[in-house]
C-alpha cells in the first residue's frame, strides 16, 4: 500500500517536459539528443519521421521529440509543437548555404506555434557545428536568421558543439530552469 501511494505521488508531482527538437536535416539534431542524454554523440542515421527519447535530468522527466529535418518532414514540426514545453532549433552555423532555409522554416514554425498555444513557447536556438571552419557568429547568425522579427515567442541563442560535447551543460541548465 505504502509502495502504491508514493508511486502515485510520485506521478503527480515529477515535474515534466515536453521537448520539440527541430532544424534542418543534418543540422545535429539526433547528435545533440544522444549527447543530453548520455554524455556521448553516436553515429546517427538520418531521422525518418520522429524519434521519441525520454531521459530524467535533476528529478524532470523529459520527453524529447527529435523530428526529421528533411524537407518531406517539415510539414509535421508544427503540430508537434501545440502544448510542448520549449523548443530546440538546430542550426549548423558552418552551412551558409543553407541558412536562408533554416531562417524560412524557423519563422514558419513561431507563427504555427503562437497560433497554436495560448502561452509563447520558449525557443533555444543553437547554434551548432562551432568546431568546424568557418562558421558564423552567434551575431551573425541572428541577423540571418532575422531573430529581431519574433516578437512573442521568447528566444536565446547557445552556440555549441554537440560532437565535441561543448555548451551542453548550458543546454541542460536552461532545459532544467524552464521547467
Ligand atoms: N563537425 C560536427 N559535426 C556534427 C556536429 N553535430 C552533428 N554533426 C554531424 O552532422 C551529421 C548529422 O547529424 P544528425 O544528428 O544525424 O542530424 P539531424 O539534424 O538529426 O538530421 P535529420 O535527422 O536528417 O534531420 C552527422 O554526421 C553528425 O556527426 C557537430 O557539433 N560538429
Ligand atoms: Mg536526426
Amino acid at each position: 500500500m505504502g509502495q502504491f501511494i508514493s508511486s502515485l505521488f510520485a506521478a503527480f508531482y515529477t515535474k515534466k517536459m515536453d521537448i520539440v527538437l527541430v532544424g534542418l536535416e543534418n543540422s545535429g539534431k539526433s547528435t545533440l539528443l544522444s549527447v543530453l542524454a548520455t554524455g556521448e554523440p553516436v553515429e546517427t542515421v538520418p531521422t525518418i519521421g520522429l524519434s521519441v527519447k525520454v531521459m530524467k535530468k535533476q528529478g524532470i522527466t523529459m520527453k524529447c521529440w527529435d523530428i526529421g529535418g528533411q524537407e518531406k518532414f517539415r510539414g509535421e514540426w508544427g503540430r508537434y509543437t501545440e502544448g510542448c514545453s520549449v523548443i530546440l532549433f538546430v542550426v549548423d552555423v558552418a552551412d551558409y548555404e543553407k541558412v536562408p532555409i533554416a531562417k524560412k522554416e524557423l519563422h514558419k514554425l513561431v507563427i504555427s506555434a503562437e497560433r497554436g498555444n495560448t502561452q509563447p513557447i520558449p525557443m533555444l536556438i543553437l547554434a551548432n557545428k562551432i568546431d568546424k571552419s568557418p562558421h558564423m557568429a552567434e551575431t551573425e547568425l541572428i541577423k540571418k536568421l532575422a531573430l529581431e522579427k519574433i516578437q512573442m515567442t521568447p528566444w536565446i541563442v547557445m552556440p555549441i558543439s554537440a560532437v565535441q560535447s561543448v555548451g551542453i551543460e548550458n543546454v541542460l541548465d536552461w532545459l532544467i530552469n524552464q521547467s
